[in-house]
């Protein structure tokens, strides 16, 4: 099977100018094709305090009140999106920026209020994604830039976290591709003392995730990332690693080791 790699990229390394353009250039010099989802967070937390609207995040899930989603949507949809496409265009990577809406790409369902009511948040499966239409742009040899918008088919924009969305489009797509699924962000892996930027564990399986969440070793926004990650393997993804955004090529071509394989 042709490989495929999917990229997820974060709000940390997003809001950071020259960490996204080094991320756009070294992403340019990939030789097998990729889909890239991007977050987006810390940009859209910083632009609702600035307008005084409130945020609140609960297991990395943002509550998304209405004023939330329209900045949610602004921000990923809008700024983000097409900031990133421009970027890759500039090194010929001749991509397209999508919001789930847009070729009815994410089909999400809100979810429910009970227990608790997490708003415009819209929860999605493997059957939510048009693998067809990826598989067609990726056949035009067009690089689709997802963001974390997606839509419910009645017409509601929804929120979606956009480390599931990576985790979903790898998963939808491990029947088509042999698919790695690379989550980058600001940190050289998961950390066995994340004070220590060289403690990384380079290999971690379940049982040692479990354990160490359990320490508290593993919190916040890593949970989710890791409860996708090891989703993903069990879905028919076949390789699964976390790294620092800067090593992309080096993790991608196996020329070193580094960043951590989840196993
Ligand atoms: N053991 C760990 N190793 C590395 N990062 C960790 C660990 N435990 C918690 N984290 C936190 O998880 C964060 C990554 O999750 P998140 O903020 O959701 O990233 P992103 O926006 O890139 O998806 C890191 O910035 C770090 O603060
Ligand atoms: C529902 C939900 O939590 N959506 C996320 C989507 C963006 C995201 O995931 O951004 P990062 O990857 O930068 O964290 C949010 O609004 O924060």
């Amino acid at each position: 099977m042709k490989k495929l790699n999917i990229i997820k990229v974060g709000g940390n390394i997003i809001d950071d100018e020259l960490k996204l353009a080094q991320f756009t250039k070294n992403l340019s010099l990939l030789e097998e094709p990729f889909i890239l989802i991007h977050g987006g967070g810390k940009l859209a937390t910083d632009l609702a305090e600035k307008l005084n609207i409130p945020q609140q995040l609960v297991d990395g899930r943002r509550i998304t009140s209405a004023d939330t989603l329209k900045i949610a949507t602004m921000t990923y949809a809008g700024f983000i999106n097409k900031n990133i496409v421009a970027q890759l265009q500039q090194y010929n990577v001749n991509s397209i920026g999508l919001s789930g809406a847009d070729g009815n790409l994410i089909l999400s369902k809100q979810r429910d209020k009970h227990p608790i009511d997490f708003g415009y948040v819209g929860d999605i499966t493997k059957e939510s994604i048009n693998i067809t239409l990826l598989k067609n742009l990726i056949d035009l040899q067009l690089t689709p830039i997802i963001c974390a918008i997606t839509h419910d088919k009645k017409g509601q924009l929804l929120n979606t976290n956009a480390d599931e969305i990576a985790n979903t489009v790898a998963c939808s797509l491990s029947e088509s591709f042999d698919v790695e699924l690379i989550y980058c962000f600001e940190k050289n892996g998961v950390l066995l003392n994340p004070e220590d930027d060289n403690s990384v564990i380079e290999q971690l399986n379940e049982v040692a995730f479990l354990s160490l969440k359990e320490k508290g070793i593993i919190n916040k926004g890593m949970l989710p990332k890791l409860e996708n990650c090891f989703n993903a393997l069990k879905e028919g993804v076949t390789q699964v690693g976390i790294i620092n955004a800067s090593n992309i090529v080096n993790f991608i071509t196996k020329s070193t080791s580094n960043g951590t394989q989840i196993k």
